[in-house]
């Protein structure tokens, strides 16, 4: 991909170890703004390793992870997010008990100014900003067809809908990047064929840069700008969908898992 911008993330040299187990050995890639950039590799070759060292769950023992120029090491989960960047979970963060809505309420949070009890002396301002967030998550729900079930408890959705919910508490952070933990998992084919649709439209209307964790090869080969392949925490191609599907190491890898 042609250079049009600077990095929005640059993920420089890392390495992370767990006692004896390397889950990621000097690991470098970056991603554009409004790139959609994806990170496969067979079971346990670090996938998940560079999401939680992204987000601040793991400190990598060397490298630097910067956002926009800033360095997002060392910093705890909730500061990170506070950077704008936001995730989506394998096994939904959404409250069974709240409304579809409270949940995407909930995702602005660190939005948010006015606290309770400032918010029963400074009546006006709270209520004003109540409005402004509640417009904002309304439109989130417009652009992920989510209207119908605006009030049922995030518990009862159907599941390819809860994984929609889910994208849409993710969306109200208003993030830069998006780090999407296997967003099709479980899914069937048109569950996946819609969940795809979505993320363009996403990518379209928002234009925010995102981070694909995903086993299924077609999604990644349709929606990637870019793709990194990862063996054994190490990073063995990366580069459009097309080049890194027929790389040597990256079939070995994966027959070699299958086999
Ligand atoms: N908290 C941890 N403690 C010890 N080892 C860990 C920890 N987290 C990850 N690992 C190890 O690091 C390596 C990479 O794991 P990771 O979960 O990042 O892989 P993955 O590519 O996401 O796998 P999967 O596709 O199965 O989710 C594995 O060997 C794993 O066992």
């Amino acid at each position: 991909m042609e250079r049009v911008s600077e990095p929005l993330l640059e993920f420089t040299d890392v390495t992370l170890r767990f006692g004896g187990v390397t889950a990621l050995d000097d690991v470098s890639f970056d991603v554009e703004p409004g790139e959609l950039f994806a990170i496969i590799g067979p079971n346990g070759a670090g996938k998940t390793s560079i999401f939680n060292c992204l987000n601040g769950v793991y400190r990598p023992q060397r490298g630097t992870i910067t956002l926009d120029g800033t360095s997002l090491l060392g910093r705890p989960p909730a500061a990170i997010a506070g950077l704008g960047v936001a995730r989506t979970f394998q096994n939904l963060g959404l409250f069974a008990h709240l409304t579809l809505i409270e949940n995407l309420m909930l995702g602005r949070h660190h939005l948010m100014h006015t606290g309770f009890f400032s918010g029963m002396f400074w009546w006006g301002r709270a209520k004003r900003e109540e409005i402004t967030h509640r417009a904002a998550v309304e439109e989130i729900v417009e652009l992920l067809e989510l209207e119908p079930y605006r009030r049922m408890p995030a518990g009862m959705l159907p599941y390819g809908v809860a994984k929609r919910a889910e994208l849409g508490r993710a969306l109200a952070m208003e993030p830069r990047l998006l780090l999407l933990d296997e967003p099709v998992a479980g899914m069937n084919l048109e569950e996946t064929e819609d969940t795809a649709r979505y993320l363009l439209e996403v990518r379209r209307e928002l234009g925010l840069a995102m981070i694909l964790v995903e086993h299924d090869m077609s999604l990644v080969m349709d929606l990637a700008d870019r793709v990194l392949a990862l063996d054994f925490g190490v990073a063995i191609a990366t580069g459009k969908p097309s080049e890194v599907q027929d790389d040597p190491q990256v079939i070995e890898a994966y027959l070699g898992g299958a086999a």
